[in-house]
């Protein structure tokens, strides 16, 4: 098993080239089964999520020819039916796009109940109401979900509870719906966009992305287009956290700065510069860091999927911070690995208070999840001494050439078996 050894302690510098958004690129890539042709996704991140969902696609019988590094080509003309079985998918959430997908092209899938990241119950009612909405019959059975629909009619969706995943799966379902259909209360993350966008340029109808008014117009056929993926703002903020946990001096390039506001904001609250010149941020840390309250929300809110990393930064920060997570239940499983690094945290619940510490020390430690991972990495950057860290595969889903990444910015981290 592929372990992490970090020797904290260097500041980062340098600069660091954001790579296509993971969220984003897990969407793009079963959305091609919509096409029925050829699709060509650029920008895509080197990690474990996309070589599965490749994987999956080429097993339902399309053709996936990697172009370039970041460059793949599509053919979806052969796929005939969507099965996808426990294996193939229990490692990602995002097995659960082909469901939409595939109920738009085909009006009939079968898709074991997705897996990704243990971080709370995770229900897929809300994609459920929206598939049943649109007039199919959903059954779970065997840890299989069937869905299945004589005809897609578009309709009027509210969804419950604002779900990233659900948006996405409704969007996908109802492109080739015969009518309108208006999706309410949907999330309103760049990737949502980004997936709207692509959708677009397959020719499909769909207005109103980023809003949370979603307005689908439905036509009768797809076709194949080309597609750079949006860049990672979660990498990229992950990178910014780094740097301010190792008094450092990055810029960070290929960004979109607005999908960074949340984060920009909090690391200036702690006394951390961050200054935009187009699309590259630069973070310098130079004082010490002033611990803060953060509170996880949709977005534009602060991103979930940060609230781990940036906890491990404001068990350096001097002062108390407050973290309430309020996305998911179980997201604080690395507080406990954050403590064996000397780390002063209680948990209640939703709530972490932190008390920081001076600083810091290396220690073995075991990722949880992706984020987990990610809060790790940046704890044993800043701590003092070897910082051991367990269960990488979860980092490699989510972070592209994170050795290279951080070696080139001056870390002195590598792996070992
Ligand atoms: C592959 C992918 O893009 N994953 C992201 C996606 O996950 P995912 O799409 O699973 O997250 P959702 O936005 O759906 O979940 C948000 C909240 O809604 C709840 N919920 C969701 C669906 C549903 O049917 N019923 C329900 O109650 C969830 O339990 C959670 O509390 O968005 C999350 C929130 O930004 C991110 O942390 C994940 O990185
Ligand atoms: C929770 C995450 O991923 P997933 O939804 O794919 O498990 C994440 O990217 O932080």
């Amino acid at each position: 098993m592929e372990k992490l050894i970090i020797e904290g302690g260097r500041k980062l510098q340098g600069e660091v080239e954001i790579s296509g958004f993971k969220n984003a690129a897990v969407a793009l890539i079963p959305a091609t089964v919509l096409a029925g042709n050829i699709c060509t996704i650029e920008n895509l991140p080197n990690i474990s999520d996309v070589s599965i969902l490749s994987k999956i696609l080429r097993g339902l019988g399309a053709k996936v020819y990697q172009k370039d590094e970041s460059v793949i080509e599509i053919d979806t003309k052969g796929i005939n039916s969507c099965f996808i079985d426990y294996e193939d998918a229990k490692d990602l959430r995002a097995s659960y796009y082909f469901l939409g997908a595939a109920l738009g092209r085909f009006k009939k899938a079968r898709v074991v109940y997705p897996g990704g990241c243990c971080i709370g119950s995770r229900p897929i009612d809300q994609h459920i109401k929206g598939f049943e909405a649109l007039g199919a019959q959903v059954n779970i059975e065997h840890g299989i979900i069937s869905v299945e629909a004589e005809r897609l009619i578009g309709t009027e969706i509210y969804l419950d509870v604002i779900s990233v995943g659900a948006t996405i799966n409704v969007m996908l379902a109802a492109t080739m719906a015969e009518g309108v259909t208006i999706l309410e209360n949907a999330a309103k993350e760049p990737h949502v966009v980004d997936v709207a966008n692509f959708l677009n340029c397959m020719g499909a109808n769909v207005k109103g992305a980023g809003t949370d008014t979603i307005k689908i117009e439905g036509v009768s056929q797809l076709k194949g287009c080309q597609h750079s993926v949006i860049p990672d703002q979660i990498e990229a903020g992950t990178y910014m956290i780094a740097t301010a946990a190792t008094s450092g001096d990055v810029l960070i390039n290929n960004i979109i700065p607005k999908h960074l506001e949340a984060i920009t904001a909090k690391l200036r609250e702690m006394g951390v510069e961050v200054s935009e010149n187009g699309d590259s941020l630069r973070v310098r840390a130079t004082q010490p860091l002033k611990n803060i309250n953060v509170k996880t929300l949709v977005y534009p809110g602060f991103p979930t999927d940060l609230q781990q990393p940036m906890s491990s930064l404001l068990t350096v920060a001097r002062g108390t911070g407050v973290i309430t997570e309020t996305i998911f239940e179980g997201r604080f499983k690395h507080v406990d690995e954050l403590k064996r690094m000397g780390a002063n945290v209680k948990v209640e619940g939703r709530i972490a208070v932190i008390q920081g510490v001076e600083k810091l020390m290396g220690a073995k430690v075991a990722a949880s999840d992706l984020r987990a991972g990610a809060a790790l990495v940046v704890a044993g950057l800043a701590a003092e001494g070897v910082t051991e860290i367990e269960n990488v595969h979860y980092i490699h889903r989510g972070y592209d050439r994170l050795y290279e990444k951080l070696i080139e910015l001056g870390a002195s981290i590598r792996k070992t078996y």
